[in-house]
C-alpha cells in the first residue's frame, strides 16, 4: 500500500498511457453560440441560478470554445499521451435529433481533434457526460425508453463525423451520478428526487441505450475505423467498518457501481441478484404490485452482456458502511438507500480535500482494483478519472501527494496482474464542479475565472505529472523548480 517515504522510483509499464480530462458543459463555455441549443445544465442554471454554489453557471465556463489552441498547448506542455474530453449532444444536433446537424458546432470538435492529432494527441472521446438536450428532458429523458434511439441516433452521427481520427469511444459517464444523482437525490440536473424508482428506470434505460450503441459500432463502424468502445462506471471502494457488516459492504456496492458492471462484465449479466431480491422484497412490503426495479428481457440480458472492451473507472474516493436495518425512518421510503439498509460515513480522521465527498483513501484503491480484478475475471481496465480538489493554489503539495498516492497503489495491483492500460487525472484545468460551480478546483492548471482570458496557470502538480509522463517513472521525491515556466 502507498508508502509516501518510498524511496526508489518505479517504473510505469511500457504502452501505458497517461492523460487528462475534461467534459463539454465543465469547460466549454459557448452556451448558446453558433447554434447550440439548450441542456439540461443550461436549464437549470439559469433557472434556479443560485442552486449553484455563488451561482456560478458554465455559460463562459473555461471558455474551450475559444480557446482550444491553448487548451491543446496546455496538453503538449505536460506531454500528454491523450486527452480525454465529451462531445455536446446539444451542440452537435440543436434539435436533438440527426435531422439537422450545427456545422459550426462540429467545426469547434473537428478543429480540437486536428490540433492534437498534429501533435499527436490521442483523442479520447465521451460521448454523454451529463448534459442531456432540454429537449430531451421535456419528454422524459433518461427515464423515457425512447431514449434508447435517441442516443443511438446521436452517437452514429458522432461516430460518422469523428470516427475516422477518433479511435477510443466512452459511451456514457458514470450511469449512476446521470440516474441515482440526477433521477433520485437531486444533486445533478434534472435534480429530482424519485428514488427508488426513476432512478431505477434510468438505469435500465440507460444499459439499453449503451448497448445498442456498443452494438452498432462493432458492427457498423469498426470494421472500418477500427476503434475501440466501452462504458465508463464511478466507483468508489466500501469498506466494512467490521467483518460482521462485510454484507452490508457487498450489498452497498452491487447496489452502486454493480448494478452497472454485473449486466455487462459478469457471466450471468443482469442486475445484481441481492438488487432484485432486496427491491422486489421492500417493493412487495411497500405494496407495490411489481418490483420497483425494472427487469430486463433475456434478449435485453444478452445485448447487454459483454457490451464493453474494457472497463473504464473513476476512482476518488472511499467511504466506511455498515448495516441499518434498526434506524427505521433513517432514509426516506421507498427510496435507493432504504432498500439496501446500510449507513456509510467518512472517517472524520481521513485527509480530506476541498469536495467534503473526497477522502485521501489509497488503500481503498488498491482493494477496488483487486475486486475487480477477482470478481470479473481481469478485464481491461481503464482509469478515466482520478484527482483530488483544492481551493485556488498553485504549490498544491496535497494534489501532488493524492495523485503519488493512488498511483503507487495503481503500480501494486499492475504488479498483482490488473491488466490497466489508461490513466486518466482528472482534471486538465479547473472546471465548472456542477453543483459546487468554482469553489472546488480540481485542475493540474489553474483557471483564473476573473480574467475575461480565463487565463490557465500550471500548478505544482502539473509540473510533477509532466516529469511522470517524461520518464515513465513514479519518484516520490522529485522537486519542480516552479521558477521556470513550464514548456513544450
Ligand atoms: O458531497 S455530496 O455527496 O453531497 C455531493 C457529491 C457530488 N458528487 C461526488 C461524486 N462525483 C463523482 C465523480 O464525478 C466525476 O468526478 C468529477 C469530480 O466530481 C466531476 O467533475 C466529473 O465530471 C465526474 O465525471 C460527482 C459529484
Amino acid at each position: 500500500v502507498a508508502n509516501v517515504n518510498r524511496h526508489e522510483a518505479r517504473k510505469f509499464p511500457d504502452g501505458m498511457l497517461l492523460g487528462a480530462a475534461t467534459a463539454s458543459y465543465q469547460v466549454e463555455g459557448a452556451w448558446d453560440e453558433d447554434g447550440k441549443s439548450e441542456n439540461i445544465w443550461d436549464t437549470l442554471t439559469h433557472r434556479e441560478p443560485c442552486v449553484i454554489a455563488e451561482c456560478h453557471n458554465g455559460d463562459v465556463a473555461d471558455n474551450s470554445y475559444h480557446l482550444y489552441k491553448r487548451d491543446v498547448e496546455m496538453m503538449r506542455e505536460l506531454g500528454l499521451d491523450f486527452y480525454r474530453f465529451s462531445l455536446s449532444w446539444s451542440r452537435i444536433l440543436p434539435t436533438s435529433f440527426p435531422d439537422k446537424i450545427n456545422e459550426k458546432g462540429v467545426e469547434y470538435y473537428n478543429n480540437l481533434i486536428d490540433e492534437m492529432l498534429k501533435y499527436n494527441i490521442q483523442p479520447m472521446v465521451t460521448l454523454y457526460h451529463w448534459d442531456l438536450p432540454q429537449k430531451l428532458q421535456d419528454m422524459g429523458g433518461w427515464a423515457n425508453p425512447h431514449i434508447v434511439d435517441w442516443f443511438t441516433d446521436y452517437s452514429r452521427v458522432a461516430f460518422e463525423l469523428f470516427g475516422d481520427r477518433v479511435k477510443y469511444w466512452f459511451t456514457i459517464n458514470e450511469p449512476r451520478e446521470v440516474c441515482y444523482q440526477g433521477y433520485g437525490s437531486a444533486s445533478m440536473a434534472p435534480l429530482f428526487t424519485m428514488s427508488g424508482y426513476a432512478d431505477y428506470i434510468c438505469s435500465k434505460n440507460l444499459l439499453v441505450a449503451h448497448a445498442k450503441v456498443y452494438h452498432m459500432y462493432n458492427n457498423e463502424f469498426r470494421p472500418t475505423q477500427g476503434g475501440t468502445i466501452g462504458i465508463v462506471v464511478s466507483m468508489k471502494w466500501y469498506e466494512p467498518v467490521s467483518e460482521e457488516h462485510a454484507e452490508a459492504a457487498e450489498d452497498l456496492t452491487q447496489f452502486e457501481w454493480g448494478i452497472y458492471a454485473n449486466p455487462i462484465f459478469s457471466k450471468t449479466g443482469d442486475f445484481p441478484q441481492v438488487m432484485k431480491e432486496k427491491v422486489a422484497a421492500k417493493s412487495k412490503a411497500q405494496g407495490f404490485p411489481r418490483s420497483r426495479l425494472p427487469e430486463f428481457t433475456p434478449e435485453e440480458i444478452e445485448l447487454v452482456k459483454g457490451s464493453s472492451d474494457f472497463l473504464a473507472i473513476n476512482h476518488y474516493t472511499t467511504n466506511m458502511v455498515y448495516r441499518n436495518e434498526s434506524v427505521f425512518g433513517y432514509h426516506a421510503s421507498p427510496s435507493y438507500y432504504d432498500d439496501i439498509d446500510v449507513i456509510l460515513y467518512t472517517d472524520s480522521s481521513w485527509e480530506g480535500s476541498a469536495s467534503p465527498w473526497l477522502k485521501v483513501i489509497p488503500w481503498g484503491f488498491y482493494k477496488l482494483l483487486t475486486k475487480i480484478r477477482e470478481d470479473y475475471d481481469n478485464p481491461t481496465i481503464f482509469i478515466t478519472e482520478n484527482g483530488f480538489s483544492t481551493r485556488q493554489v498553485l504549490v498544491d503539495d496535497d494534489r501532488v501527494s493524492y495523485y503519488r498516492q493512488y498511483l503507487d497503489v495503481m503500480l501494486d495491483a499492475i504488479e498483482d496482474g490488473s491488466d490497466i492500460r489508461v490513466y486518466t487525472a482528472w482534471s486538465l484545468m479547473d472546471n465548472f464542479e456542477w453543483l459546487q460551480g468554482y469553489t472546488q478546483r480540481f485542475g493540474l492548471y489553474e483557471v483564473d475565472y476573473e480574467s475575461p482570458d480565463r487565463t490557465r496557470t500550471p500548478r505544482k502538480a502539473a509540473y510533477v505529472y509532466k516529469e511522470i509522463i517524461r520518464s515513465r517513472t513514479l519518484d516520490f521525491h522529485y522537486e519542480p523548480d516552479m521558477t521556470l515556466p513550464l514548456t513544450i
